[in-house]
């Protein structure tokens, strides 16, 4: 029998490309070819090659899609145009039974060409509001899968299904005594975790150094900072390490980690409530965004899981004073955690998106 294959889309932020890669494994194991088309400069080509070198990359042309003017917003439709035709000829070589997409701006042509090609397409939504790019796959697709109950409101009732979170089965698999080792961290201060999101955040950044010398007498700091954000002039100071972007590492320093704090992309914080770390989560504003971190940060604000401070209302003193109600708090955060529902697996979520193949 012929082996079947899939195609898999989205990027743009590691956030648009996690789940993928938490379902591959499980996909190879159900026998199928796995394909994947993101762009040719966003960070999935290089979270898909390195990790999965036998997923054939293909990449193709899209475009941004912006809210606000620029004069790009005259150019990129052409660009969306042509990653459509690009993605077309893939999936007529391929013949995917299916298309899996998790948002970002390059699964918009993917999913219309698929549109054209009469293959299924399901999508996938891992925060509050849908985003653009799903927004717009929306009308093409059989099926949208999300992770919060409160996503199904904005969704067509008939085809929508809440599955709650999935997280890759290697990032529970960390061990805390390597994850210090890594950070040459040798006494036994609490270690608080610093993360921006895929991309690293220049206010978060900003925010934690200026704290240091007051943190570093209480705890030791991991600060993963973002591509590009390292400061050179902190590497010799004791009790802090820093990282651009961490990709094996990663269990191992989040299993070291005693608290977290973080933006709230939705990726990142269900991996932080899937292994029980006590979070500070500061969501990226209303001014920069659709306010869908705020949204995030708010329900697990709710549930027990998190201290949240608005990105207004961020200085150097209740930044600390924060991190000081983290600390205190931490057995209730703890206890809460310790009633939410575990993640989905990654096999669960497999069997959930097949049903929507061609047969
Ligand atoms: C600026 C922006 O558009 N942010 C959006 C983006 O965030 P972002 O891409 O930051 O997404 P998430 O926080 O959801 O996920 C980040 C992912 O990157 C991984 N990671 C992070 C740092 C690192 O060094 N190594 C690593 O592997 C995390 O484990 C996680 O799986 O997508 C999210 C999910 O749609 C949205 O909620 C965010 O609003």
């Amino acid at each position: 029998m012929k082996q079947k294959s899939i195609i898999l889309t989205g990027g743009g932020t590691a956030g648009h490309v996690s789940l993928n890669q938490a379902i591959i494994p499980s996909l190879v194991n159900e026998g199928y070819k796995v394909h994947y088309i993101g762009s040719n400069d966003g960070i999935e080509q290089e979270l898909i090659t390195q990790s999965f070198p036998e997923v054939p990359y293909h990449s193709i042309s899209s475009g941004k899609l912006r809210r606000y003017f620029s004069m790009k917003n005259f150019t990129d439709p052409f660009k969306v145009l042509a990653g459509v035709g690009q993605a077309f000829s893939v999936m007529r070589k391929v013949k995917p039974t299916m298309i899996f997409s998790k948002g970002g701006f390059v699964s918009v042509p993917v999913v219309i060409a698929a549109k054209i090609a009469k293959i299924p397409v399901v999508i996938h939504e891992s925060d509050v509001t849908p985003g653009l790019a799903n927004k717009i796959a929306l009308p093409f697709a059989s099926h949208v899968f999300t992770i919060f109950q409160d996503t199904l409101k904005y969704l067509p009732i008939d085809k929508a299904t809440c599955t709650g979170s999935i997280v890759r089965e290697q990032l529970l698999k960390g061990k805390g005594a390597r994850g210090k080792k890594l950070c040459g961290f040798t006494d036994e201060k609490k270690i608080l975790l610093v993360m921006g999101g895929s991309l690293g955040s220049v206010v978060l950044n900003d925010s934690l150094r200026s704290n240091l010398p007051e943190l570093l007498a209480t705890y030791n700091v991991i600060h993963l900072c973002g591509k590009g954000n390292v400061d050179t002039s902190l590497e010799s100071l004791k009790g802090y390490k820093q990282f651009d972007y961490v990709t094996t590492e990663l269990p191992d320093i989040l299993q070291a980690a005693d608290f977290v704090v973080s933006r709230a992309g939705s990726n990142s914080i269900f991996e932080f409530l899937a292994l029980k770390k006590p979070m500070l989560l500061i969501p990226l504003s209303a001014s920069k965004s659709r306010g869908d971190q705020i949204l995030n940060a708010n329900i697990f604000e709710r549930q027990g899981f998190a201290h949240v401070l608005e990105e207004e209302m961020l200085s150097k003193s209740t930044f600390m004073k924060a991190i000081n109600t983290l600390s205190n708090k931490r057995s209730d955060y703890l206890e809460a955690m310790g009633k939410a529902e575990s993640p989905k697996t990654p096999d669960e979520m497999v069997n959930l998106i097949l049903r929507y193949e061609k047969s």
